[in-house]
């Protein structure tokens, strides 16, 4: 991707915005929503759930405005973030369609919120570096519900899926197995994507969420497994823990979900012959036991460390599962419990106590050879992410699942 559509001097004009988005992104993504959603008719358009309410969606596409203004001198720096926008957007059904009056609410934004800073030529710029994003990311979506449709057992759109199966992996971890309701087959994904869930919770607007996909691709079922949130811990799309404790409590053999088809730009390289560690924190762990799975029925895995962290015993899920996966090849587990239980034995239930530490990982993994995948708390993820690179490990063999601007990991 280059920039030779737009003119010298929208790059120069563009970029002098950098430093008024970053400070006031914000406020004009607020204003943006605000402007958009007068129009009745474009409101529909959206879905609710994913647009205001907790602040998310302004906060992150804030983040993504400034990335693009501060790099539209070398948009190679975008290509991730549009990678992962374009994945979100498809796994939400975003049609081309929806771009323009996005465009016209985030220009009236401008405008209101840069006031006198907003002059003609800033104006003139936005527009055609809007037009010339929306252009990239339209062409993106459109290959990628292309491929969706021609994949077999691909599909674009919400998709009924009925629960077959739902197994306690802790106290607070169950994992769900999916069907479609239709009764075919079910499309392969990359090992770390996640599913968009669609919960019709009575009495309220239906619930939408992203889980990743827990178990290995190429079956002719999906499995999510779902952490019960308590209030105020549950994820930006609406009130706290409704979609997991719903999933919990009221979702069993024979009920019927809506599904996206698995979309994500955090996935396993399959390209790679390296070491590997897998790093999960709490009910990060989806993502590495899909990876671990597919690895062991793949056939000849790597050699792999699978670093485990819960808070004890009563959270540690899918333990058996892991232990069993490993027995099979060169892999290494190893879990940590912050805080173990009493009933919990260490080198029976777990191997050490307390956090996964930079000085641990240095001791016990190939940090010079290694890929590097995580997923968990944000903390957990920031101490990786800012220890690796200080051990000089390249950003390509780092990779983690993050639901925000990576550089909002490293700040
Ligand atoms: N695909 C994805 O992006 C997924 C992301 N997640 C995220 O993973 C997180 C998991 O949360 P919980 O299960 O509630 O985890 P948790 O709160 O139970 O924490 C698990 C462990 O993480 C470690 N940890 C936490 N903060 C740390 C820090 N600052 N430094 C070092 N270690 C730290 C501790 O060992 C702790 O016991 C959630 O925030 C969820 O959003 C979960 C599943 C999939």
């Amino acid at each position: 991707m280059t920039g030779s559509a737009l003119s010298p001097r929208t790059v120069r004009t563009v970029k002098a915005t950098a430093p008024v988005l970053r400070e006031r992104g914000l406020e004009i993504t607020r204003r943006m929503y605000e402007i958009l959603f007068q129009d009745e008719e474009i409101k529909s358009l959206f879905n609710q759930s994913h647009h205001g309410r907790s602040g998310s969606q302004p906060r992150s596409l804030a983040g993504a405005i400034h990335a693009y203004a501060d790099n539209i001198d070398h948009l190679d720096e975008c290509r991730p973030m549009i990678e992962r926008i374009a994945q979100k957007h498809t796994s939400l059904h975003i049609r081309p369609e929806q771009y323009p009056a996005v465009g016209r609410a985030l220009i009236g934004a401008l405008r209101d919120v840069l006031d006198q800073a907003a002059t003609d030529e800033v104006i003139e710029a936005w527009t055609q570096a809007y037009d010339f994003l929306a252009d990239v990311l339209t062409r993106r979506e459109r290959d990628i519900y292309d491929r969706n449709t021609r994949t077999p057992g691909g599909w674009v759109g919400w998709r009924d899926f009925t629960v077959d199966r739902v197994v306690p992996e802790s106290q607070i971890i169950k994992s769900f197995y999916l069907r479609p309701s239709d009764a075919g087959p079910v499309m392969a994904f990359r090992p770390g994507q996640y599913l968009t869930v669609r919960l019709g919770v009575p009495g309220q607007e239906p619930v939408v969420r992203n889980y990743t996909v827990s178990c290995a691709p190429g079956r002719d079922h999906y499995r999510i497994t779902v952490k019960r949130e308590d209030p105020g811990e549950d994820a930006p799309y609406a009130p706290p823990g409704v979609a997991s404790s719903y999933l919990h409590e009221e979702v069993g053999p024979g009920d019927v979900i809506q599904v996206s088809a698995p979309a994500g730009d955090f996935f396993l390289d399959e390209t790679s012959r390296r070491p590997l560690v897998l790093l999960s924190g709490g009910v990060g762990l989806t993502p590495m036991v899909c990876v671990l799975e597919h690895l062991v029925e793949r056939g000849t895995p790597p050699e792999t460390w699978f670093v485990h962290a819960a808070l004890g015993g009563r959270q540690h899920a899918m333990r058996q599962h892991v232990r069993d996966l490993a027995a099979t090849g060169p892999i290494h587990p190893v879990v940590f419990y912050e805080h173990p239980a009493p009933e919990d034995v260490r080198g029976r239930d777990y191997d050490l106590p307390g956090r996964v530490t930079m000085d641990w990982l240095k001791s016990a993994v190939p940090v010079a050879d290694a890929d590097f995948y995580f997923c968990g708390p944000r903390g957990f993820m920031r101490m990786l992410a800012i220890g690796l690179r200080a051990l000089d490990v390249p950003d390509e063999r780092i990779h983690f699942e993050f639901f925000g601007p990576a550089e909002a990991l490293y700040a």
